[in-house]
């Protein structure tokens, strides 16, 4: 496993958000990570990144993480995509690449190749990107850099269907070289991409298993993720 999560539990304004969450993320492929809104998705991801304060232990690649700052972690190839994206707004597409940069050896070949679009907006401000292109902007952000497991959270979130199939293409191919532990509200994308699922309810793990299984079983999917859940692929 690239990422064992055992009994994590997280307090957050008094709120005792996670109660011993505990889930292990296979070192190929993408693994959703489901459940209903303000259930504790992003709030996981960010303990496992030691951003917050947390008990329980994450071992990331063999090794310990809890405790260790956030910027060991990222620098031992753990990627974090925040569902604000994080571009610099008022920097060109080709700053926002520069800054990201931290190995020695940054792989523009693969991002270019991914996300040619981002070649010909060198000089355009990521501001005036769209929120698509902004999402292509941070995944290539991170890609640049040599990685063992991305954290992204939300990555479709408040885009149009055309540009959430795009998303979910770049995200496929992404996923042939480093796995992932994916935050997606949009079931047809997670049916799409994600082999495995973890479904977080009430702080804690409420069910872990085969994608399909769960998103082939209508009334597990409600029970778990709540109604008016449609699964078209997009
Ligand atoms: N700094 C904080 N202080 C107090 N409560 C917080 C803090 N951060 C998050 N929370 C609360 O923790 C809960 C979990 O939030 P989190 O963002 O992890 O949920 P989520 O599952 O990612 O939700 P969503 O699907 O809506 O993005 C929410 O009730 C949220 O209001």
């Amino acid at each position: 496993m690239i990422l064992s999560v055992h009994d994590l539990s997280v307090t957050l304004g008094g709120s005792h958000i996670l109660q011993g969450v505990s889930f292990d993320v296979p070192p190929t492929g993408i693994t959703a990570l489901l459940g209903r809104n303000g259930v504790g998705k992003t709030t996981t991801l960010r303990a496992v990144l030691g951003e917050i304060p947390a008990t329980g232990s994450v071992d990331f690649g063999g090794v310990p993480a809890l405790g260790r700052p956030t910027h060991r972690l990222v620098r031992d190839g753990l990627g974090y995509v925040p569902e604000d994206r994080c571009v610099f707004a008022g920097l060109t597409v080709a700053e926002n690449l520069r800054l990201a940069v931290r190995s020695q050896d940054p792989d523009f070949r693969t991002v270019f190749g991914l996300f040619p679009e981002l070649k010909q907006r060198s000089d355009q401000s990521a501001g005036t990107l769209s929120g698509g292109q902004q999402q292509m902007l941070a995944l290539a952000r991170v890609l640049l850099n040599p990685q063992r497991l991305l954290l992204i959270d939300e990555p479709t979130k408040g885009l149009a269907p055309a540009v959430i199939s795009a998303v979910a293409a770049a995200l496929e191919r992404m996923a042939e070289r480093v796995p992932m532990l994916l935050v997606e509200q949009n079931l047809a994308v997670v049916r799409r991409l994600a082999r495995d699922a973890v479904v977080l309810a009430a702080g804690r793990v409420a069910w872990h298993g085969p994608t399909e299984e769960l998103l082939g079983d209508p009334a597990r999917t409600r029970d778990l993720l709540g109604v008016g859940s449609t699964v078209r692929r997009p």
